[in-house]
């Protein structure tokens, strides 16, 4: 049997069913599918639970300084099914929230399996064909298991099954040291886990500047996670301790027995079981589907979303790619993903908030810079709160007078960080902040001194 719709939309997760809701309501008829959970990785195995284990993380954390702030506690105990009790609410909560929205949408059906394409524009879920004039492939990604030798004979975590740990691992050893090591290391530090991540370049969060990643590391290492980089030939081996993790470092012990291991060596996209070869929908080197400015991908009448096309590993960025398909396709613009200034945070404690370059890929750029940078113990707001770690650094480029990139590494980074996103998106020139009045006392008041601090470097 073969049932036809207006469009299908593959993938519940955070593009997938804004479109459906654009779609239904402009009077098409819409299948959207899902094989798993309704809500994708955001809402089940990412940012929601993660970032609700962190805030648990941070109320140990500050309970522990208890006595620095003069609040005297008794003793602080971790009770981790509470923990993880909460994590589970926040998950149900939103997942439920997206099946209504879902079911309150007119002419959509919402069809649970795996698809895969037959033929252009035909798909198979469950033994039935679906077709339609248009499809949306929101399909996402999932964590990236290297083959490291030993891989298969222990067992080792991922984000999905780390999330609903209802204890504390003795010995947490983290592979990878990006956003996912970096997030769950801390987290499980302040739990009370011994934890060791090991990563195999020379430093953590590579992608960022080298003054980014060191303060990192230094407040990491300072509440006492072990930090072992320049890795090589990891292997995975079972050990009467638990899983030995062989490292190879140039210096330190060759290897590391953790009681848990968490892989966190980023992540790959759901393309390779989906018959894209059958529907002419063409995928780059790693998987990703190749998609033009507009997100439409090699095949008439096919556009890729979120995660799946590699133009963005981010929830805010799924979410944009689904406002430039509905707007072009629904209102008439001519939306392009190349226009979209990147900014996102690493919710480590304190958060790094990042906007455009970093100041190593704005010199790559070879224009004229100007730079600036204010450590966190120059900001008020920080010092009263006691929390004086990491730095606020802008640059621009000394001919147009635009900010270029941000970084704010420090207490509130990930909010403070949309002062200049928003200046860069208003393509705001230098001056333009000049008459602002800032509220007193926040970490934001300090971005026009950072700003008339700027200087050629
Ligand atoms: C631990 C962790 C923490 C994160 N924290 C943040 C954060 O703080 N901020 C942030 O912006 N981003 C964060 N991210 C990234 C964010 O979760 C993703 O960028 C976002 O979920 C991508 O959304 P998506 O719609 O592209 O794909 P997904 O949310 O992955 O959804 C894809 C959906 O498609 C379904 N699917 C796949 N293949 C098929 C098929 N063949 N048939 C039917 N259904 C299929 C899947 O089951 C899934 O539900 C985090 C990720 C992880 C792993
Ligand atoms: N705060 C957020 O927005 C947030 C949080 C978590 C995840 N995410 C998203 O999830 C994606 C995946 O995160 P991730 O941290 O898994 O991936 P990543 O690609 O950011 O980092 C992977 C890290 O693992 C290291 N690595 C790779 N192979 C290794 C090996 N063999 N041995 C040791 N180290 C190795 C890499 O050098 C790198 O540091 C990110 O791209 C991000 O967009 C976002």
């Amino acid at each position: 049997m073969t049932r036809t719709f207006d469009a299908i939309i593959v993938g519940a997760g955070q593009a997938g069913p804004a479109l459906a809701n654009r779609l239904t309501g402009a009077g098409k008829t819409v299948a959207i599918i899902e094989r798993h959970l309704v809500g994708g990785t955001c809402v089940n195995t990412g940012c929601k639970p993660t970032k609700t284990l962190v805030a648990s993380a941070y109320a140990a954390r500050l309970a522990q300084r208890g006595a620095e702030y003069g609040v005297l506690t008794g003793p602080i105990a971790i009770d981790m099914p509470t923990i993880a009790a909460r994590a589970r609410k926040v998950i149900l909560d939103s997942r439920k929230g997206n099946e209504d929205w879902l079911a309150s949408m007119p002419g959509l059906t919402l069809v649970r399996g795996h698809a895969r394409f037959t033929a252009p524009r035909r798909l198979e879920v469950n033994g039935e064909t679906l077709e339609a004039a248009q499809v949306f492939l929101n399909v996402g990604g999932r964590a990236r298991i290297p083959d490291f030798p030993g891989v298969d004979e222990v067992d080792y975590l991922t984000n999905s099954t780390i999330i609903p740990l209802e204890s504390v691992p003795e010995h947490l050893v983290v592979v990878g040291g990006s956003y996912i090591g970096l997030e769950f290391a801390q987290m499980y530090r302040r739990f009370g886990a011994k934890v060791t991540v090991v990563e195999q370049g020379p430093r953590l969060i590579q992608r960022e500047d080298e003054d980014v990643s060191v303060e990192v590391r230094t407040f990491l290492e300072a509440e006492g996670i072990v930090v072992r980089t320049d890795a090589c030939c990891i292997r995975l081996a079972q050990h009467p301790g638990g899983v030995a993790v062989g490292v190879d470092c140039n210096e330190g012990e060759p290897e590391v027995v953790g009681t848990h291991v968490l892989l966190a060596v980023g992540r790959q996209p759901n393309t390779d079981d989906l018959g894209l070869d059958k529907a002419g929908i063409a995928v780059d080197e790693h998987g990703y589907i190749v998609v033009d400015d507009t997100l439409a991908t090699t095949a008439d009448g096919v556009w890729a979303m979120g995660d799946c096309n590699g133009k963005g590993a981010f929830t805010h960025t799924a979410w944009n790619d689904y406002e430039i398909v509905a707007a072009n396709l629904l209102d008439g613009g001519k939306r392009k993903v190349s226009e979209r200034i990147l900014g996102y945070a690493l919710y480590v404690d304190p958060p790094l908030g990042r906007v455009g370059m970093s100041e190593t890929q704005a010199r790559k750029s070879g224009r004229p810079l100007l730079v600036s940078k204010r450590p966190m113990t120059r900001v008020g707001r920080a010092v009263e709160k006691g929390e004086t770690h990491g730095f606020m650094k802008i640059v621009a480029d000394a001919e147009t007078r635009k900010i270029l990139g941000a970084a704010i590494l420090g207490t509130g980074g990930d909010e403070a960080i949309h002062g200049i996103l928003d200046m860069m998106n208003a393509d705001a020139s230098l001056d333009t902040l000049q008459w602002a009045v800032p509220i007193h006392p926040t970490v934001s008041e300090l971005i026009p001194t950072v700003v008339g601090d700027l200087k050629p470097a």
